[in-house]
């Protein structure tokens, strides 16, 4: 969908005009020079033209993906985490005027950034939508949550923790929505575990399966989509604030990099290091 550009040696030249004496004797030759700035110049341009299209395909891509799926199943969920990439499938539902027909839902963990929650309600505002947020069983604040399971389950027993505040808040969203199309923002780039994921799973369905977090955050520069204020505080990804800490700029657009600040120090049952709470692995 976006040729490589084949810049010929002769129009190159001829574009440059006619060398004085003294340049074409010069070493390195004056020729020489101003044919690499103009082949910069070509790179330049033809990289924002491979940009500009591979966008385009892309969000065509989201676009077609979601029609599909809005007219194929019932009650279609999309759970937002309200993450660089949630934010472009926000903006594409929106875009394509199938948001009223998705049913939005957001975890509130009670353990979350107090920016989420803010965000969420601009959010909400800027597209013309209301979340339906879900929380853990019989939980409406913090300290009841603290009550309930002690106020550092999340360090004592993290694998209760995510069951009691992600997953059953989850499944319980999925099970109220009555629907067989979970729709979520994960891609092939954000790490091994997810290297091979497809648009179309069972029962799941990832319509930025191939975007690159570059492309996302190119594709919220051009369409102005609001992000979330702390990702430009240094977080890349951002989920409770007990497992998310910020990431050196220079390493974001690293392969897999997007969630190298999640879940730090924290590690599974069998010692491994833990990269993900596993709500997605509900269904
Ligand atoms: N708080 C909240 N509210 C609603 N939905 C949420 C939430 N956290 C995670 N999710 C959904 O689960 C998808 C996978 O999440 P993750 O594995 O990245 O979660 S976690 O990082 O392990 O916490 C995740 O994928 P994305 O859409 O890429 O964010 C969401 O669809």
């Amino acid at each position: 969908y976006c040729p490589t550009p084949t810049i010929h040696f002769k129009s190159l030249r001829s574009s440059l005009g006619k060398l004085t004496k003294q340049e074409s004797m010069s070493r390195p030759s004056k020729l020489v020079l101003r044919m690499q700035d103009k082949l910069d110049m070509f790179v330049k341009e033809h990289n924002k033209l491979h940009l500009e299209s591979r966008l385009k395909y892309l969000e065509q891509q989201a676009i077609d993906d979601l029609i599909l799926a809005v007219a194929k199943y019932e009650n279609p969920v999309f759970t937002t985490a309200l993450i660089a990439g949630d934010d472009v499938i926000l903006h594409i539902l929106h875009k394509s005027g199938l948001l009223p027909k998705v049913k939005i839902v957001f975890i509130d963990t009670l353990h979350l950034f107090p920016e989420t929650l803010e965000f969420l309600e601009k959010v909400e505002k800027f597209y013309g939508f209301k979340a339906v947020i879900y929380k853990a069983e019989g939980c409406e604040t913090r300290e009841e949550f603290d009550e309930k399971y002690g106020d550092d389950i999340f360090i004592e027993d993290i694998e209760t923790y995510d069951k009691v505040a992600k997953v059953e808040p989850l499944l319980r969203a999925l099970r109220e929505s009555k629907t067989k199309l979970w729709i979520n923002g994960r891609r092939r780039d954000q790490g091994f575990e997810r290297a091979a994921l497809e648009v179309w799973e069972k029962e799941k369905m990832n319509p930025i399966a191939f975007w690159t977090f570059e492309d996302c955050w190119k594709y919220i520069e051009q369409h102005k989509v609001p992000y979330h204020p702390l990702h430009d505080d240094g977080y890349p990804s951002l989920g409770d604030m007990h497992s998310t800490l910020r990431v050196e700029k220079e390493k974001w657009f690293l392969y897999g990099m997007e969630r190298a600040g999640r879940f730090q120090n924290m590690q599974n049952p069998d010692g491994s290091d833990k990269t993900e709470c596993g709500i997605h692995t509900v269904r």
